[in-house]
């Protein structure tokens, strides 16, 4: 066994108290051995965390990584025109050289910003894996299907390729990589391949992720054809099972909410997003009190346009306050929970809580900044004042990823070269 001791920190612990101690890693087995005074001496590989908070690593649990080939294409719309007039004829340009291309700049960035593991819906899956196995961070990811604008054949095949995908890259680099069987939305994919293929899903054992009740666009056309809400056919369709969870959210009345609770289901809530998008507030703090699993993603970075998790955590504070017209509503405990533990549960993963025998997925926030003084309360810090910049190193599975704001997995200077050069041949070759 090899042994990485982060040192002379202060840690947050799952009951949200934090301690000063140290926090020793079996890097060979990914786990947390213990948490504790003095566990410096004999390790193998030591990180500095003085004057310092080690907190669970984030977890982002709606994107499209991607996506960062697209951040500030197209801003200022609503989703449908969004996606319609920009995004979805710049995407049918995609090769697999610019997904890779994206993912490392989107993986870059999570790294860079403490997110240690991730739930990802989008096109040439096997190669954001790749990239993932690579970056040595951990994530969920499916093939995003849509059947809108395909004829039956194609439909089909699309929908069978997002079960190949799952079941080809589940268990992948070591386990860091798992898999889910994604329709993009209810209203994307037709009613007759989601009573077929979900079902299909089920017998490979793999959960299913998908955008729900993000616009009111959305929901009005399921009301109009099948007469009832939209996570109640969500329902009829199989959809709402404990390992499912959806992204968004927003437009969900008191009945659905009660759906997801008994359900299980949970909900991965993306502020900055439905703030860009004037999609609506999510009823976050209502879902909680619910009993539901409220977890938090950034979705992709063309509508954020980060994908900083700590970010998000702010919005989701912000917004969840006004959407409940309460200043005590989803407040910086809940939101911490949501950044870490919350969302790992959500998505399906054992990360976001430091303890013995918890994966050892980690970040370490240096507080000695001007607007991280004084420090009063580390919890409120981390959900209301910290930022990307502030992480100082990030670990994932025992690994070091990022020493000293250095990233050892990836080359910087070359993955924002290689963005650069694929951005502008995507968009060369969606506008000519
Ligand atoms: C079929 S792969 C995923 C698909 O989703 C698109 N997308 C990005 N952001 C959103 C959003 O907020 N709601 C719905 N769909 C979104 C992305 O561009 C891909 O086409
Ligand atoms: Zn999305």
């Amino acid at each position: 066994m090899t042994t990485l001791a982060i040192t002379g920190g202060t840690v947050l612990l799952p009951d949200a108290t934090v301690t000063r101690a140290d926090v020793l890693v079996d890097r060979s087995a990914g786990e947390i051995l213990e948490i504790g005074d003095d566990l410096g001496a004999d390790a193998d590989e030591t990180l500095d965390a003085t004057e310092s908070l080690v907190t669970p690593g984030f977890v982002n649990g709606h994107c499209h990584v991607a996506m960062t080939l697209l951040r500030g294409y197209a801003d200022d719309k609503a989703l449908d025109a969004w996606l319609r007039e920009d995004i979805w004829p710049v995407e049918a340009e995609l090769t697999a050289d610019s997904v890779r291309a994206g993912t490392e700049l989107g993986v870059l960035e999570m790294i860079k910003s403490g997110t240690t593991a991730f739930a990802d819906m989008y096109f040439f899956v096997p190669t954001i894996a790749d990239v993932v196995d690579e970056a040595g961070l951990r994530a969920r990811l499916g093939h995003g299907v849509i059947s809108v604008a395909k004829d039956e054949d194609e439909a089909r095949e699309d929908a069978r390729e997002g079960l190949a995908v799952a079941e080809e890259i589940d268990g992948m680099a070591d386990g860091r990589i798992s898999s889910a069987f994604m329709p993009h939305s209810l209203t994307t994919v037709d009613g007759q391949y989601l009573s077929e293929f979900v079902s299909e899903a089920r017998e490979l054992g793999v959960p299913l992720h998908y955008h729900a009740n993000e616009t009111e666009d959305e929901v009005t056309p399921i009301v109009e054809e099948h007469g009832v809400r939209p996570l109640a056919y969500a329902a009829e369709k199989g959809m709402l099972e404990p390992e499912d969870f959806i992204a968004h959210g927003v437009h969900v009345d008191e009945s659905e909410i009660g759906l997801l609770a008994e359900a299980g289901t949970s909900v991965i809530h993306c502020p900055a997003s439905n703030m860009k998008l004037a999609s609506g507030m999510a009823p976050v703090e209502r879902m909680r009190e619910a009993g539901v699993t409220v977890g938090l993603g950034t979705d992709g970075a063309a509508s954020n346009n980060d994908l900083s998790m700590l970010d998000e955590a702010r919005d989701a504070a912000m917004l969840g306050k006004l959407a409940a017209d309460d200043a005590s509503a989803v407040p910086a405990e809940a939101v911490v929970d949501m950044l870490t533990g919350a969302t790992a549960d959500a998505i399906g993963l054992e990360s976001g809580r430091l303890e013995a025998g918890a994966p050892a997925d980690l970040a370490v926030i240096d507080l000695e900044k001007p607007h991280l003084t004084p420090a009063h309360d580390l919890v409120s810090h981390l959900a209301y004042a910290a930022a990307a910049a502030d992480v100082r190193h990030t670990v994932c599975d025992g690994r070091v990823l990022m020493r000293d704001r250095e990233v050892l997995t990836l080359d910087e200077a070359a993955v924002r070269d290689r963005a650069r050069e694929e951005a502008a041949a995507l968009v060369d070759r969606a506008e000519s």
